[in-house]
């Protein structure tokens, strides 16, 4: 006879439709695959973007047994049922796309209470600014979290384990997401440094793609361990600047996610740089790859800010000259090695 406790309530997806329109938890019972039993307090979970990362975690937490609801435009649940009653909303919305949702949820009548969650790791062209003071630019008064770390989709829907960051200056709500989302294959951390988190996991897919050329143009393990690790230094630069902790950027969002993005295939950004390298154009890649490869408009959001800022990033500079078709992979690396020399650390 199977422990009432140890059962959990499982998500499914019904392979017909979209994904969306099945998610919500089934009332189907089954041993805990995982190992967790029902908890006492189970939450109501919105995911907005029923991508490959929201797809993700809407299987984490129905895994844990909470309720949870995934939107995507184009399913047929509407925006405002998925909201009601939700006790966190987390968007794995795509940069393009994160103003346009909040717009739309502005107004919906959603408790003082609900924690927003945001998972996107981009920046907004028009003002700069990152995804998660978007969102608490729309809603001041709630608590808003970031989740991010080394978190390739794909490995995660595997059921291999991985760990991650959430992040945010209201504690309480990141434990609680960090309950909503731990396992014994999915290992949260908190951190009150949101900000950094979030630059960490945005910042390093413009060092994802240059990755991506330097194995595409075969340069070996000492050019990848040269470029990651001076990549690190621009992503501190560049943080340190927005105000973020450098010691963040040492952890799982900065340099966690960035050994992970840097040497996986399953890195959309990384098979960006890769293609490039192989001569393909960037129009090409885009229109072929499969998801978002937020470090191609991250790049140009980058090169904006250094410019107004003053602020060196080399790499980053010749990774959004490659993307304009100024230069050519070989070219970009010459320019790299070839600056004028300097000590290690100047900053
Ligand atoms: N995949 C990963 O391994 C991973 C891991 C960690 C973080 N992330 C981050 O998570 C974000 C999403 O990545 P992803 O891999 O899930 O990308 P994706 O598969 O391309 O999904 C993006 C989602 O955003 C939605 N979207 C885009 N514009 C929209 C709009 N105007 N209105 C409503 N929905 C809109 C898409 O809806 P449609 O399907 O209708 O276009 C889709 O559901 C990115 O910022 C990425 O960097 C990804
Ligand atoms: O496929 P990418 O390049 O967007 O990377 C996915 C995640 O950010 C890895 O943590």
């Amino acid at each position: 006879m199977t422990n009432p406790k140890s059962k959990i309530r499982q998500a499914r997806f019904a392979s017909e439709a979209h994904p969306s329109d099945t998610l919500l938890c089934t009332t189907e019972e089954k041993t805990a695959s995982d190992g967790q039993n029902l908890p006492p307090n189970p939450k109501s979970v919105a995911i907005l973007g029923a991508g490959a990362w929201g797809t993700a975690l809407a299987n984490l937490a129905a895994a844990n047994g909470h309720r949870v609801g995934l939107w995507s435009r184009r399913g047929s649940q509407p925006l405002e049922t998925i909201l009601e009653d939700a006790d966190i909303i987390l968007s794995a919305i795509s940069m393009k796309g994160v103003a346009d949702v909040v717009e739309q949820i502005k107004y919906a009548p959603i408790s003082p209470e609900t924690i927003f969650v945001t998972a996107t790791k981009g920046l907004d062209p028009q003002t700069t600014c990152t995804p998660s003071q978007v969102w608490q630019t729309a809603f001041p008064d709630h608590a808003v979290v970031v989740l991010s770390g080394p978190n390739l989709s794909q490995e995660i829907e595997l059921k291999l384990p991985a760990a991650t960051v959430v992040a945010s200056d209201v504690t309480a709500a990141a434990e609680l997401v960090q309950l909503v989302f731990s396992s014994h294959r999915f290992r949260v951390y908190t951190n009150p440094d949101r900000l950094g988190v979030e630059l960490g996991g945005t910042l390093k897919n413009v060092i994802a793609i240059a990755s991506g050329v330097c194995d595409g143009l075969h340069l070996g393990t000492n050019a990848k361990a040269a470029l990651v690790t001076r990549g690190l230094t621009e992503m501190v630069r560049i943080g340190n600047i927005w105000g973020a902790k450098t010691g963040t950027f040492y952890g799982l969002s900065g340099l966690g996610d960035l050994l992970a993005t840097c040497n996986s295939p399953l890195s959309r950004n990384y098979q960006v740089g890769y293609q490039l390298a192989s001569g393909q154009t960037l129009t090409e890649i885009l229109a072929n790859l499969s998801g978002t490869a937020e470090g191609v408009n991250t790049c140009q959001v980058l090169v904006q800010i250094a410019q107004q800022k003053n602020i060196v990033i080399p790499i980053t500079e010749q990774v959004y000259r490659l993307l304009q078709g100024e230069v050519t992979p070989r070219q970009a690396l010459d320019e790299l090695m070839l600056r004028d020399m300097k000590p290690e650390y100047n900053d």
